[in-house]
């Protein structure tokens, strides 16, 4: 029997989870990631990370914990999520250019049907980011799968001029933050 499977399709998240030594499983799981209408963005992780980590606990027989996580990037209160085409992805990066932003991620673990929670933020300010250099970026196939259309741990590492918080969280997994949420159910980080 396992102890905890990660409910995502990230891979992402799967390293940043080994990276602190957790033993687990990955198991993604299909929920409508919609912004419901006046939703505020830290509600909005909160919530989808709650959906995934309670939805992965039902398909996988209610007998693990289920850790679930969403992030998304947020400017002026308002949600960026991945980018589905080229013209989205420069538009996106202008908004961020020269400015700071936020980026959120919502944490959650379902373990016995209780559900625990938080979101964690992270503020990253970007240099100013010319458009031929934003079209540049979207050739090398980086920002389609990341929220706010940039990696922080690849080529868009050049962007950031500063960051304060966590960068695990920025990346995905907020690991100080998700350590102290296995720790409260008895699951122990650096299972070596
Ligand atoms: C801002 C930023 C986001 N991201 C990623 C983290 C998340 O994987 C992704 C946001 O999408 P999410 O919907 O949070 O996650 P996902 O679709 O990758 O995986 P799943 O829903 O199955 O758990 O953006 C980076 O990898 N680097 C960054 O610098």
């Amino acid at each position: 029997m396992c102890e905890l499977i990660l409910a995502s399709a990230s891979p992402r998240r799967k390293e940043l989870l080994a990276q602190i030594g957790v033993v687990f499983k990955q198991s993604s799981v299909d929920i409508n990631e919609d912004v419901l209408p006046g939703e505020l963005p830290a509600d909005y992780v909160q919530r989808l990370a709650c959906e995934k980590s309670k939805e992965g606990f039902l398909r996988n027989g209610q007998q693990c914990a289920v850790l679930g996580a969403d992030t998304t990037v947020v400017i002026d209160g308002y949600i960026l999520g991945k980018p589905e085409s080229e013209d989205q992805a420069v538009v996106m990066l202008q908004q961020l250019s020269g400015r700071t932003h936020q980026v959120m991620t919502g944490i959650a673990l379902t373990n016995n049907g209780f559900t625990d929670s938080q979101v964690v933020v992270t503020h990253v300010t970007f240099k100013t980011l010319d458009a031929e250099l934003c079209h540049r970026y979207w050739k090398t196939k980086e920002p389609c799968d990341k929220a706010g259309g940039y990696g922080i741990q690849g080529f868009g590492a050049i962007f950031v001029e500063k960051i304060e918080g966590s960068y695990s969280n920025v990346v995905g997994l907020p690991l100080a933050e998700t350590s102290e949420l296995l720790n409260k159910v008895g699951i122990k980080v650096w299972q070596y």
